[in-house]
C-alpha cells in the first residue's frame, strides 16, 4: 500500500461506493476524488476518510482542486458519466457520456499520462474505446469494467437456482457489457463441476437470460440509476490486481490486436492483470456456437464506435 494513489473521477454511487471499498479495504495510502460536484466531492472525501480511520485504515482521501491534484496516480478510474433510467439502453448514453469521459482525459493526459486506466462508464465498451482514442493511450494501460460484475451476477443467478455452493461458484462471461453478452456455462463451474453437469439446458438458459438482464433488473427497481455495490466491488477487484501486481485473470473489456480474429474493437475477453495493466489476453477454444454470439456481441460494439467515429471523432 506504501505511497500507492488512486484517482476516482466521477464521485456518483458507483465513485464514492469504490472509494470507501479501496479505503476500508487499506490497498493504497491515497484516494483522491474529482467530480464537477465540488462541494460533493469534499463531503465525500471528508466522510469516507473518516470512516477509514474508525476502521484503522491508513488511506488519506482527498478532494482535487483541479487537474493537477492527478500527478502520481497509479491507477485512475473514471465512472463519471450519467448512468442509464427506466427505458434507456446503455447505448443510449453514448454521445452524452462520451463528451464527459474524453473531457476528463485531458487531465490525465497532462498530469498522470503514465496511469492505469480502469473504466467504468457506460456505454463501457464504447466508452474504453473512446477513451484510448482521446487519450491516445498504449492498450495496455485503458481497461473497462464490466466481466467481472456479469459473472458475479452469473454466479448469484446460479446460486439461486442449484441452491448451494456458496462462495464455489466460477462464472465466465464474454463479450460486449450489452444486450448481446456472451455468458459461458462450460466455462462456469459449481466446486469445479461445469454446469452443464448440474443443471438442465432450459436451467441454464434461464441464468443466462437473467445474467443479461441483470443490470436492468436493478435500474427498473431503483427508478433513479444503476447498480452500483456489485459495480463498485469488481472495480475494486481490478484496482488491486494492479497495484499489487497480482497476475489475476478477470474478465475484463480491452482494445483487441488479433486476439479473437478481430482488431481495432473493444471486447470483454479474460485478461491477466499485473503493475503493466493487461499483462496478458487469454484466448479461450470457443466452439463455433460461443463464436457466433461473441460475433454478434463486438458487431454490436463496431456499430457503437463507428458511431463515435462519425458523429464524435469526426
Ligand atoms: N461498467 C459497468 O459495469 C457499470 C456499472 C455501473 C455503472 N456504470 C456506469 O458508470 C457511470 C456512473 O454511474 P453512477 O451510478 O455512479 O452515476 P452517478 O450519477 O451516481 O455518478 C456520476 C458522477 O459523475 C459526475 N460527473 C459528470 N460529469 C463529470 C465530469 N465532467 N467530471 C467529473 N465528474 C463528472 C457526476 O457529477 C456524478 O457525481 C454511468 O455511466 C453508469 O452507467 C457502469
Ligand atoms: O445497467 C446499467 O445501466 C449499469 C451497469 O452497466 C450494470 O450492468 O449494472
Amino acid at each position: 500500500m506504501d505511497n500507492k494513489k488512486v484517482g476516482i473521477i466521477g464521485v456518483g454511487n458507483v465513485g464514492s461506493t469504490l472509494a470507501y471499498t479501496l479505503a476500508h479495504k487499506g490497498i493504497c495510502s491515497k484516494i483522491v476524488l474529482k467530480d464537477i460536484r465540488e462541494n460533493i466531492v469534499q463531503a465525500m472525501a471528508l466522510d469516507i476518510s473518516q470512516s477509514a480511520n474508525a476502521a484503522k485504515s491508513h488511506t488519506i482521501v482527498t478532494p482535487a482542486k483541479s487537474g493537477v491534484d492527478l500527478k502520481g496516480c497509479d491507477i485512475i478510474v473514471i465512472t463519471a458519466g450519467l448512468p442509464r433510467k427506466p427505458g434507456m439502453s446503455r447505448d443510449d448514453l453514448l454521445l452524452t457520456n462520451a463528451k464527459i469521459v474524453s473531457s476528463v482525459i485531458e487531465d490525465i493526459k497532462i498530469y498522470a499520462p503514465k496511469s492505469k486506466l480502469i473504466i467504468v462508464s457506460n456505454p463501457l465498451d464504447a466508452m474504453v474505446y473512446t477513451a484510448i482514442k482521446s487519450s491516445g493511450f498504449s492498450r495496455n494501460q485503458v481497461i473497462g469494467m464490466a466481466g467481472i460484475l456479469d459473472s458475479a451476477r452469473m454466479s448469484h443467478f446460479i446460486l439461486e437456482k442449484v441452491g448451494y455452493g456458496a462462495g464455489q461458484i466460477e462464472s465466465s462471461v464474454m463479450g460486449g457489457h450489452g444486450d448481446d453478452m456472451v455468458p459461458l456455462p462450460n466455462y462456469s463451474t459449481v466446486a469445479g463441476v461445469a454446469l452443464p453437469e448440474i443443471l438442465s439446458k432450459n436451467d441454464i438458459n434461464d441464468i443466462v437470460e437473467k445474467t443479461k438482464n441483470g443490470g436492468l433488473q436493478i435500474v427498473k427497481l431503483l427508478e433513479t440509476g444503476s447498480a452500483y455495490y456489485a459495480p463498485a466491488h469488481a472495480t475494486s477487484l481490478m484496482v488491486e490486481a494492479i497495484l499489487d501486481n497480482k497476475r489475476k485473470i478477470y474478465p475484463c473489456a480491452v482494445m483487441l490486436d488479433g486476439e479473437y480474429g478481430y482488431e481495432n474493437i473493444v471486447g470483454g475477453v479474460p485478461v491477466m492483470l499485473g503493475s503493466n495493466g493487461i499483462e496478458k489476453i487469454i484466448e479461450l477454444n470457443l466452439n463455433n456456437e460461443q463464436k457466433e454470439l461473441f460475433e454478434k456481441s463486438i458487431n454490436s460494439v463496431k456499430e457503437l464506435a463507428n458511431t463515435l467515429e462519425e458523429k464524435f471523432f469526426n
